[in-house]
């Protein structure tokens, strides 16, 4: 389980790190040079192309510099430097590279004046102006330059991260930094990648290892953790359905009971050992037909709540609608005072009803995406709002929130929030988070522990969406379900 730490943390992992290994902060920065041109050489192999690579005066420009010195020495034929000098104070690791670039054949030219850009003839521009040492959202001329880069329409490929790009908190609206076409980013993706803001500043980013030191990064407060996979617990001899618990889904309706199957799909791929739903009747006959390992429990009975003890695990929602029936078997389902899984309509009457919200037990989870979320807990600025909601909800109300998007926060009750990486665009589709529910609550009933049933299901949801798009323009949530099994085994212990 990976942290994820602030930009400042970052400074401090890199100073702890010089003086563990008692190396100096210019080999540092040459391993990161390094690092980052491993992977740039890998993307854009093609050593003709012209490459601009614009330097700060600070320890990211010293990498910039360092990246030209390498670069060339690698054979990259066309490559300029300019040396972007708008007032700031070399640093000594800058100053450093400079001297040793000069020794080289490589072209560098100062630049006072964001203009003196505006011809920029490149085929691809280098970010290296300012990096995580940024403090404030750029103004004057470094707010000019990224603004004539942008204009110029170059792939930019930024070092560390885009230039005006915060690695942390809000990001300022509207945007003034560089739009960078990937981020090849130092040990850590800073922990604002993961938000949607993100998509203003880079399409995509990857992640080099500088030989940081871990076990310091490890100790850091930070309640920030990439979700990796989990392991799966293996299958034992001797044991029988009723091992693997016995899971009730409270879903669909007439128009949406779609959403109902869908639930109950990836409840039972997942490998629960007995999955039933409770859905109207009019939904018997597609639940027969379509998945006749799942069992019914018709909605139109008088439901006897005595019977919803023998279940493992329960989950309420996927289609269910908002009528007064709908609403009533929420309450009564809280009244048990067991753990639930609420998502889609349950979400919908809790944001209506405070009383009941307030009635859900510890440790049940919440699986909400955006509008859900702010229906619940009000209309938010942007995403780090949200995701700050979502922990101190989860942390007061002892809840895992699970708030979905391209990377899903799992926010747990002890203030953890764990960002999942796995999934795709090609899984924007209807279903899908149905099929999520379904996937927790079927972990649920294998007696997971309810943080380690919304980490595990986020990711085999997510992994089961990739190797799904390996091959596919647009992943179904049927489809989906159907790839969970392989996905289990492949991480089971
Ligand atoms: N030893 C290290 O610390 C390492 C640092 N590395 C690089 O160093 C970078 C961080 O370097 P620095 O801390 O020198 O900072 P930067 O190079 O990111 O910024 C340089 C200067 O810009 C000024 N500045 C900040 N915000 C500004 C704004 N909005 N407008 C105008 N000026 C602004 C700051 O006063 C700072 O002195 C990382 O992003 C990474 O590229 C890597 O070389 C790895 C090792």
């Amino acid at each position: 389980m990976k942290k994820l730490l602030s930009s400042s943390q970052m400074q401090e992992a890199d100073s702890y790190t010089i003086k563990r290994e008692a190396i100096s902060s210019t080999a540092l920065m040459e391993r990161a040079a390094a690092a980052f041109v491993e992977v740039f050489s890998a993307d854009f192999p093609d050593k003709e192309k012209s490459i601009a690579i614009l330097c700060g005066q600070g320890n990211n420009g010293g990498d910039g510099l360092a990246i030209a010195r390498l670069l060339n020495l690698a054979g990259y034929q066309h490559i300029s430097v300019s040396l972007i000098n708008f007032g700031t104070k070399q640093s000594e690791d800058y100053a450093h590279n400079l001297a040793l670039l000069e020794q080289t054949d490589v072209a560098i030219t100062p630049v006072l004046l964001p203009a003196a850009l505006k011809g920029l003839t490149a085929d691809l521009i280098i970010d290296a102006i300012l990096g995580s040492g940024l403090h404030k959202p750029l103004t004057g001329k470094y707010a000019e330059l990224a603004s004539l880069l942008n204009d110029l329409n170059k792939p930019i490929v930024a070092v560390d991260v885009p230039t005006g790009f915060p690695g942390e908190g809000p990001v300022d609206q509207p945007y003034l930094g560089i739009k960078a076409e990937l981020a090849i980013t130092f040990q850590r993706p800073k922990i604002n990648f993961f938000f949607p803001e993100s998509a203003v500043a880079l399409n995509s980013f990857k992640v080099v290892d500088i030989g940081l030191d871990e076990d310091f990064i490890a100790r850091q407060e930070s309640y920030w953790k990439l979700n990796d996979a989990l392991t799966v617990k293996s299958r034992q001899n001797f044991t029988h359905k009723g091992t693997y618990g016995h899971a009730l889904i409270v879903a669909g309706n007439t128009t949406t009971m779609g959403a109902a199957l869908l639930a109950a799909r990836g409840c039972l791929r997942v490998g629960a050992g007995l999955t039933t739903v409770c859905l109207p009747q009019s939904g018997l006959i597609a639940l027969n037909t379509s998945l006749p390992e799942v069992m019914a429990l018709p909605r139109s009975e008088n439901l006897d709540l005595e019977a919803f003890e023998k279940y493992t695990s329960i989950a309420i929602g996927p289609g269910l609608g908002t009528a007064a029936a709908s609403e009533e078997i929420l309450a009564n389902l809280l009244s048990l005072k067991k753990p639930l899984v609420l998502d889609a309509d349950a979400l919908t009457l809790l944001a209506d009803r405070p009383d009941l919200f307030a009635a859900v037990p510890h440790q049940s989870m919440l699986t909400p995406h955006l509008k859900e979320f702010d229906r619940l807990f009000g209309d938010h600025q942007n995403w780090w709002a949200r995701v700050e909601t979502a922990k101190k909800q989860a942390f007061e109300r002892q809840l895992i929130i699970v708030l979905k998007n391209q990377y899903t926060f799992i926010c747990l009750p002890d203030g953890e929030i764990y960002i999942n990486q796995t999934g795709n665009p090609g899984m924007a589709s209807g279903g899908m988070g149905d099929v999520l529910t379904g996937t927790i609550t079927g972990l649920l009933a294998q007696s997971y522990t309810a943080a380690d049933a919304a980490r595990l299901a986020v990711y085999i949801h997510g992994k089961a969406g990739d190797e799904l798009a390996k091959n596919s323009f647009a992943i179904s949530a049927s489809q989906l379900a159907d790839e969970i099994p392989k996905v289990m085994k492949g991480l089971t212990g």
